[in-house]
């Protein structure tokens, strides 16, 4: 386990200014955007920046890529509004750690990953997002993976994803004291755009969850 008094909170998949900021006010810890123009919550460099000027200085701004193009990254990084990587396909650690820019790698839970094993090959990651696994489908499914494979003590910060909500989010903190979870349809109202009542929903489910932990 990785030393955490409080859950990090990520909600992914921000594609409008206004949203992003009312998402920012409900207390998340950072906020996910998606440069993957597959995704139904894809942003350009251009709409990244937007959404990055309404931010606040010390909220994190993580740029979510699959398999992508150096330029790709090199250009949104040149944006200025991203303050971390998050590599959500099947980069290798010389590529993720080529920008320079803190990084985290996401794992998708695939039967018979050994998930230790695969954290040990990214040396340079400042932590491990922990997805479900749907063939064809790199992220964002809404699908929750068995929280038992959360490995327990491998001493680097673990981010939870997959089919977590408002509802769910408390169990999966207690099961696998993560540093943090991640979140895309469980707070979205349509694609790309969250529901600020959920989100505030769940920062209070966190936080329940945290008191209840360390009381
Ligand atoms: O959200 C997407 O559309 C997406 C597309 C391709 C790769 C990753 C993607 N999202 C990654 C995330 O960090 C999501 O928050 C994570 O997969 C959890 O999603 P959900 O199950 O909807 O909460």
């Amino acid at each position: 386990m990785y030393p955490n008094s409080r859950t990090r909170i990520k909600v992914c998949g921000l594609t409008q200014p206004d949203n992003a900021l009312a998402v920012e006010a409900c207390g998340v810890d950072a906020i996910g955007l998606v440069f993957y123009a597959a995704s139904k919550r894809a942003v350009t460099p251009e709409q990244a920046a937007k959404i990055g000027e309404v931010l606040g200085p010390l909220t994190h701004r993580v740029g979510l890529f699959v398999d992508p193009e150096p330029a790709l990254v090199e250009a949104v990084l040149s944006t200025g509004h991203i303050t971390s990587l998050q590599f959500h396909g099947d980069e290798p650690e010389a590529f993720c750690r080529r920008f320079g820019v803190p990084y985290f790698k996401a794992l998708r839970m695939r039967p018979g990953l050994d998930c230790e094993q695969a954290i040990a090959a990214y040396p340079s990651a400042s932590g491990f997002l922990l997805d479900a696994f749907q063939p064809g489908q790199p992220g964002g499914t809404g699908e929750r993976f068995d929280w038992s494979r959360v490995p327990s003590h491998c001493g680097r910060p673990l981010i939870l994803a997959g089919g977590l909500n408002p509802d769910n989010v408390a169990q999966a903190i207690r099961q696998t004291n993560v540093y943090g979870v991640d979140l895309s349809g469980g707070v979205e109202s349509a694609p790309g755009v969250k529901d600020v009542a959920r989100v505030r929903a769940l920062v209070a489910a966190v936080a329940a969850a945290d008191a209840a932990r360390s009381g």
